[in-house]
């Protein structure tokens, strides 16, 4: 039997259970497909799925094996690839945005009308979003709860690394003549230095990780220029390692007594949080979650929005964290509250517009954690954030980057020896920005307790109804 393996956000060969499955029941045909739902994605997250697939395509070579690529709608790629190969199954691993549900019930239904068995599996998430319900029945909309429903559950260990058979290859397209990366303009090189791609990459980070910081996280994890978090969130997103690998890891470190280890569980379960949240609430990436909030007065993308992308507010730690985005395609987890805490709430601007913003620089973008984060620190959503306890990003310095090792790391204006990091931001942005770092720092937008003033006036005479 010769059953096609349709890879997606799981760019590895262990702990893969649509892999396994294929692996045991014959010959595997390894398949991407660059459909209109890769097409859409934002530059970053775009580029660093073709460096992913590059690495996956490499590690299947070194076995013998091709991954083989096609252009088009995910179920007239697969039909193709049947009737090219003889192929009668197709088994995948589960997503669970609204849209990728939509496209793989269609490819289910499609490919089952013509005689070809399809199978779906977990290895995105620890355990399946339907599977955790409150008492009353419903899904879980506080954190809290949640997590005590699910700590104690028995996850699976790990699978093994399958062995994999192959049969001959069918014609593919060449990954360059996709151009993935073409709308990294000139950033793609300056990024590049910072991604860490591919399954033993990932496994590094994660031993790294658990070697030297776990037994930090607890304490130090929000501060911004600390390198004590693991980083795994880049890898996640593409199934480079899997959600119950770094589990097992985790609880490993608990059992030998690491300090901080259940704090770290805690956070990989906001992760499944999210994913819950947006598979019982599909539209959570575009409507606000809380009833109402449809009056807030956000303003639409304006001026200082722009001035936001660019890092170009005059407020150090917000500037700071936009242009660490900007360079390594993440941003540490402290700063992403800042940054989206200042547009949503000091710049009054609809939170879509941000959340819009991450989904193009972001190389860890992840459709149910950066909802679900936007929402939380706008106030409009599940378990979030008070609208009114606003974030005063000078007195985030004083707590969490008292030394300023953070902003020099990021800001290179008016500083005799600006970082390497610093001026690399000028060498990653469109040269149409006009920035240049000898240029003074520019002064705030506002000063910012006006513009905390008129976001609790906002708030206040927003019309309450639930
Ligand atoms: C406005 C906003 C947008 C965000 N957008 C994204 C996004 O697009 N992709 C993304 O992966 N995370 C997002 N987050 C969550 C969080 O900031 C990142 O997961 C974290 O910074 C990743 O760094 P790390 O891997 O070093 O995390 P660690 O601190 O090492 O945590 C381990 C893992 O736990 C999970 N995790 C940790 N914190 C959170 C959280 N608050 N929510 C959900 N999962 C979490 C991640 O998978 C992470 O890799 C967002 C948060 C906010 C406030």
């Amino acid at each position: 039997m010769t059953i096609i393996w349709w890879i997606r956000r799981d760019m590895r060969l262990a702990d893969n259970p649509a892999l396994c499955a294929a692996a045991r029941n014959g010959h595997v045909i390894p398949v991407f497909i660059c459909d209109p739902s890769v097409e859409a994605l934002g530059a970053a997250p775009k580029w660093r799925l073709g460096l992913g697939l590059e690495h996956l395509m490499a590690q299947i070579n070194a076995l013998g094996g091709q991954v083989i690529l096609r252009r088009s709608d995910a179920l007239e790629a697969l039909k193709s690839l049947i009737q090219d190969t003889g192929a009668t199954a197709v088994y995948w691993s589960r997503l669970y945005d609204a849209d990728s549900i939509a496209r793989d019930t269609r490819v289910k239904t499609g490919l089952q009308e013509i005689g070809v068995d399809t199978q779906s599996f977990e290895g995105h998430l620890l355990f399946e979003p339907w599977t955790t319900q409150t008492k009353q029945g419903g899904f879980y909309k506080v954190y809290t709860p949640f997590w005590r429903n699910v700590k104690e559950r028995d996850i699976p260990s790990a699978l093994p690394t399958p062995k994999l058979t192959f049969t001959d290859p069918p014609a593919t397209d060449d990954l360059t003549s996709w151009h993935l990366g073409a709308e990294m303009n000139r950033g793609a090189d300056v990024v590049l230095a910072h991604a860490r791609v591919g399954e033993s990459a990932a496994q590094d980070r994660l031993g790294d990780f658990i070697d030297e910081n776990i037994g930090h996280y607890k304490a130090r994890r929000d501060f911004p220029a600390e390198p004590v978090c693991s980083g795994l969130s880049e890898n996640l997103t593409y199934g480079e390692i899997s959600p119950r690998q770094i589990w097992h890891a985790g609880q490993h470190a608990l059992f030998e007594g690491a300090q901080g280890a259940e704090h770290f569980l805690k956070e990989l379960v906001w992760r499944e949080f999210a994913y819950h949240l947006l598979y019982y609430v599909p539209n959570l990436p575009q409507d606000n979650f809380r009833s109402g909030w449809e009056k807030f007065p956000w303003r639409d993308d304006n001026k200082d929005a722009n001035l936001w992308r660019r890092g170009r507010t005059g407020v150090r730690f917000v500037d700071a964290a936009m242009r660490e985005m900007y360079v390594t395609g993440t941003m540490h987890n402290r700063a992403r509250m800042i940054a989206a805490s200042y547009l949503t709430k000091h710049l009054l601007t609809d939170w879509r517009v941000g959340r819009a913003w991450f989904e193009e620089c972001l190389i860890d973008w992840d459709p149910a954690a950066n909802a679900m984060g936007w929402q939380w620190v706008a106030g409009c959503g599940p378990d979030a954030s008070p609208y009114f306890r606003i974030f005063n990003p000078d007195g985030q310095i004083d707590k969490f980057d008292k030394r300023g090792v953070y902003l020099d790391r990021w800001i290179a204006e008016d500083t005799p020896e600006p970082s390497v990091t610093a001026l690399s931001y000028f060498n990653a942005v469109p040269r149409s920005w006009g920035l240049d770092h000898n240029a003074a720092y520019p002064a705030p937008i506002a000063p910012l307790n006006d513009g905390r003033l008129r976001a609790l006036a906002a708030y206040s005479d927003m019309p309450k109804s639930g």
